[in-house]
């Protein structure tokens, strides 16, 4: 597939100033709770990466969740699901991470499934947040920043498995 890049809607720089502030955010609310990460894969794995490094002052488990539900560039609505968390999060204080919120139809999707499990609480960060993308109400608990309502590629996020290691975020020519 030809994808041709339209324009930087996030710079490195920008992205890790986003970053540091959810980690700001995630830091004061959480010290001494020893809450479990869970990233949502593929995706969230660059996020994952510099947020939780960026938090290797405070206590925390890991773990992580399989769910896929773009094709093509388009929501399919079914989300491919492996709900496979080793840890036992009974009882545990969840942060699902997340590289970009878009119809809200995925953290929705998790945050039920956590609290089937007896998650204590579940909370969602996420680097990126089209806003108006949503289909259902629904919002992320940390933000890193807003971005429009664009098909968006790096920093974790995927047109069929290209440009997800783009170290920019940028949208792409319709
Ligand atoms: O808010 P939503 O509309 O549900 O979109 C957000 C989800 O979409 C992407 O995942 P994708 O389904 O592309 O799977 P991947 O992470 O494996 O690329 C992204 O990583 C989020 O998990
Ligand atoms: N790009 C890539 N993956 C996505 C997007 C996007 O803009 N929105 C939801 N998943």
């Amino acid at each position: 597939m030809d994808i041709q890049i339209d324009r930087v809607i996030m710079d490195e720089d920008q992205i890790q100033a986003a970053v540091k502030k959810v980690a700001g955010e995630i830091r004061r609310d959480y010290v001494g709770k020893r809450p479990v990460m869970v990233p949502i894969m593929k995706g969230a794995v660059v996020f994952t990466a510099d947020l939780l490094r960026e938090l290797s002052d405070i206590e925390f488990d890991f773990d992580y969740v399989d769910v896929s539900s773009y094709a093509h560039g388009e929501s399919t609505g079914e989300l491919k699901v492996e709900v496979n968390v080793r840890k036992d999060i009974t009882n545990r204080d969840v942060i699902l991470i997340d590289e970009v919120i878009d119809t809200g139809l995925t953290v929705d999707f998790l945050i039920k499934e956590f609290t089937k499990l007896g998650a204590k609480s579940v909370k969602t960060v996420v680097a990126v947040d089209k806003k108006a993308g949503r289909k259902i109400e629904i919002e992320a608990d940390y933000v890193g920043a807003d971005v429009p309502n664009e098909y968006l590629l790096g920093y974790g996020m995927d047109l069929d498995g290209s440009h997800r290691f783009l170290p920019q975020i940028v949208a792409i020519k319709a």
